[in-house]
């Protein structure tokens, strides 16, 4: 078979590099096209010089269409209105659409599930291997620990220029807890607290976000009962991580039939 042709939105973004480079380096991909939006001043550059490669002769596109009609698959770490307009194209096109990004709101994930019907799609907020293992992990703990003994907490850092919160990271892994104990994730969660609060809720699923520095992205996930705590963690050290397994979902995806699919599907963590 061919190598897998790719194409990266939000090809100048920080992942969007990230995943140029990794496309490099793993063998089964090459980068088909590279799209960034209309007025960028990407456009024109090429994807591989951006990423500090060297010339792939693959230069930055404002026009998702063509480059997704001769394209197998896209690799989608942009903003939730961009990537709802992706998933539509890559429907179209029959593809594969890899999706990373996160801050998607209801309304956008029902249209990305719409998608999923002509389109292979994988979503999920961390491409890791290691978050991806830790939420099994996260749903055994709380499955293990019952909800009037043990509270949990979700903690997360990233870097200052992030722009949603809790993370996706953070949401899945609240997800994966959520599941362990047999309860919705919406309803139970409690994602701000403020002033007099009043004391905790026994079962809810809290959250706390830090911003700042260069902070690739830490989560920690606290199960806290009387007179002892166990803490769940994962520290991303560099962004390659996630690029690597957005590719090894393409590869994945290739010839799949479509559906809406998670990183937990990709690795056989389901
Ligand atoms: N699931 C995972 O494993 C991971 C998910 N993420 C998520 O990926 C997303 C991107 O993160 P990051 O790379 O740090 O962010 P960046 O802002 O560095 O990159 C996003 C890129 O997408 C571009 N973009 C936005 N809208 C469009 C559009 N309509 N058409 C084409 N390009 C567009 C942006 O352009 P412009 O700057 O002009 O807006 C920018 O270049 C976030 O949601 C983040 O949370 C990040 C890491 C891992
Ligand atoms: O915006 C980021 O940087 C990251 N976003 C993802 C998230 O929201 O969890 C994944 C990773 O933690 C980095």
């Amino acid at each position: 078979m061919s190598d897998m042709g790719l194409v990266v939105v939000g090809a100048a973004g920080r992942m969007g590099q990230t995943l140029i480079r990794a496309i490099h380096t793993m063998p089964g991909a090459r980068v088909a096209g590279a799209v960034e939006r209309p007025g960028s001043p990407y456009l024109g550059k090429d994807a591989g010089e951006l990423a500090g490669i060297g010339i792939v002769n693959v230069p930055i596109s404002d026009d998702p269409l063509p480059a997704f009609a001769k394209a197998d698959g896209v690799l989608d770490f942009t903003a939730p209105a961009a990537t709802v307009e992706f998933a539509g194209y890559a429907a179209q096109a029959r593809i594969a659409h890899v999706i990373g990004t996160t801050g998607c709101s209801a309304d956008d994930n029902a249209a990305i599930a719409a998608a999923a019907r002509h389109a292979t799609i994988v979503k999920s907020g961390n491409m890791s291997l290691g978050v991806n293992l830790l939420a099994v992990l996260v749903e055994q703990a709380a499955k293990a620990l019952d909800a009037e003994d043990f509270d949990i907490e979700i903690l997360e850092m990233h870097h200052r220029h992030k722009v949603d919160a809790p993370s996706g990271t953070a949401l899945l892994l609240g997800e994966a807890a959520a599941a362990g104990r047999g309860i919705e994730l919406t309803g139970n969660d409690v994602r701000v607290r403020d002033g007099h609060t009043g004391v905790r809720k026994t079962g809810t699923i809290g959250f706390a976000t830090l911003r700042g520095g260069s902070v690739v992205g830490d989560h920690s996930v606290v199960l806290a009962g009387t007179g002892e705590r166990i803490t769940l963690a994962h520290h991303a050290e560099d962004r390659a991580i996630f690029a690597r397994g957005a590719v090894k979902a393409a590869l994945w995806a290739r010839g799949k039939k479509p559906g809406l699919y998670s990183m937990r599907d990709v690795l056989g963590l389901a």
